[in-house]
């Protein structure tokens, strides 16, 4: 029987296996930030080991880090970001500190170093891994404790998770995106309907996406409550990679794509579980609630919690949200947007943003915050920047900002944002904060009319 593409990178990787154990994997590659790896560098130290592959293992600072310019007033940030720095120089792990050229979101710099790779193992103590499965990677988040036996041993015990395909049918209307898609996913089949499974994106609409696109499905499929996603690598995936900082050149490139050619998923393979939507049925989508599977077509109305999967937590959602049932989606009132993450903060959601703003005002707050900085230059040599500003956005450097309150950038109680990243748990964007999930050109829209918005509806 034929193997898929998550079976093929798995058992390649299986460096002991044995009769009810884990199997214990290599890990190709292990990035790092401040908030989850103290502790594993002061196990490490206590144990008196060393990191075994420094040349493996990549840092920066994002979670913490204002962006504006300037010191760190609190103190709990400041002291993450400083032992990351000490962890670092300390155990020789290379590191992209605030300011940094190189600097971003972990999950941002990976790819555009050209670090993550079809094939890879990849761990991270971050959910948001699976954001790497977009080029065929193995990627999952992983605990503390386990940042520790990775940083000491490059490899880490784990069970195999199940495989489930996710056929997308069709093509994306236009004016639907990447975005739109995955919180369609994530509505159909609920946040525990990816459990104990490695999700697999398949279908024409997926291989359509650009690799922008694929990070953004990928990334959201922890909040389908996935262990992982991938996108089996093809000439998109190639055409990213080449000329990248790390990626294989000359011969070895060719070596190279011969073998994430042979990734894919065999014909004849077969999936634990197969989920299909077609992607031409597809609108903007927002969500309304407090998890990334409570949301709805942006053309409806806020739900009644007995037309929902779960009344009880439907009922608590709206009551958080400050909503009634029936009210039309667009026109829930927001007062903060924010386009960034590593969910949405690359250069083609930047892009898609300013297209929206150019030319036009923003009566809200708004936020644009590039997920690297190296993005954030990009963004600035095509004169995105100057489209923002204009617009009266906000133009910041890179890190999570309003991702989640652990920098200056939150929204207040009872503040209403659209923002693109994604999740809109209860205090997420700060305390009593309230978070409605779009893609960026939603959040564009909407920051042009105060309302939740698809650029379509703007005259
Ligand atoms: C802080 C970190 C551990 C956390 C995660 O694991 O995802 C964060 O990145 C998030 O998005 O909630
Ligand atoms: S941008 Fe958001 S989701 Fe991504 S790593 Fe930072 S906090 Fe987590």
């Amino acid at each position: 029987m034929g193997r898929t593409l998550a079976e093929k990178v798995w058992e390649q990787h299986v460096v002991r296996r044995a009769e009810g154990e884990p199997d214990l994997l290599y890990i190709d590659l292990h990035l790092i930030h401040e908030v989850t790896s103290p502790q594993a560098f002061d196990g490490l130290r206590m144990a008196g080991r060393t990191v075994r592959r420094p040349d493996l293992t990549i840092a920066t600072e994002d979670h913490n880090v204002p962006t504006l310019l300037g010191p760190i007033a609190d103190p709990v940030s400041k002291t993450q970001v400083e032992t990351l720095r000490k962890n670092c120089a300390e155990f020789g792990v290379r590191l992209h500190p605030m300011g940094d050229a190189g600097q971003g979101v972990v999950h941002i710099i990976g790819p555009q170093f050209g670090l993550t790779q079809p094939g890879m193992t990849i761990v991270c103590g971050d959910s948001h891994t699976s954001t790497h499965g977009a080029f065929g990677a193995l990627a999952f988040g992983i605990g503390t404790s386990e940042v520790e036996h990775v940083l000491a041993t490059q490899t880490l015990p784990a069970y195999r998770p199940k495989t489930m395909a996710i056929e997308v049918s069709g093509e994306l209307p236009s004016g639907v995106t990447a975005k739109d898609l995955i919180l369609a996913i994530i509505a159909k089949i609920g946040t525990g309907g990816g459990q104990g499974h490695i999700v697999e994106y398949r279908g024409e609409a997926v291989r359509k996406l650009s690799m922008e696109g694929r990070m953004t499905v990928c990334n959201m499929s922890i909040e389908a409550g996935a262990r992982a996603g991938m996108i089996a690598p093809d000439e998109t995936t190639f055409e990213y990679l080449k000329g990248r900082p790390h990626a294989p050149t000359g011969e070895k490139w060719d070596a190279a794509v011969a073998y994430w050619k042979s990734l894919a998923t065999d014909p004849d393979a077969v999936f634990d579980t197969v989920v299909e939507i077609d992607a031409s049925t597809l609108t903007p989508f927002v969500t309304w609630g407090t998890n990334p599977g409570q949301g709805a077509p942006l053309g409806t109305a806020v739900p009644a919690p007995e037309e929902t999967d779960d009344p009880a937590a439907a009922r608590r959602a709206l009551e958080y949200m400050g909503l009634t049932p029936g009210t039309p989606l667009r026109e829930i009132e927001v007062d903060t947007v924010f386009v960034g993450s590593c969910t949405n903060g690359r250069i083609e959601d930047l892009r898609a943003a300013a297209e929206v703003l150019r030319g036009r005002k923003v009566v809200t707050r708004t936020l644009v915050v590039p997920g690297s900085m190296l993005v954030k230059l990009q963004a600035e040599q095509e004169g995105l920047d100057r489209v923002f500003t204009a617009a009266g956005a906000e133009w910041r450097t890179a890190g999570c900002s309003m991702c989640l309150g652990m920098n200056p950038d939150t929204l207040a109680p009872g503040e209403r944002s659209a923002s693109t990243s994604n999740r809109n748990f209860e205090g997420r964007q700060g305390k009593g904060g309230r978070t409605h999930l779009v893609s960026p050109a939603v959040a564009a829209a909407t920051a042009v009319t105060g309302k939740l918005t698809a650029p379509a509806d703007l005259a």
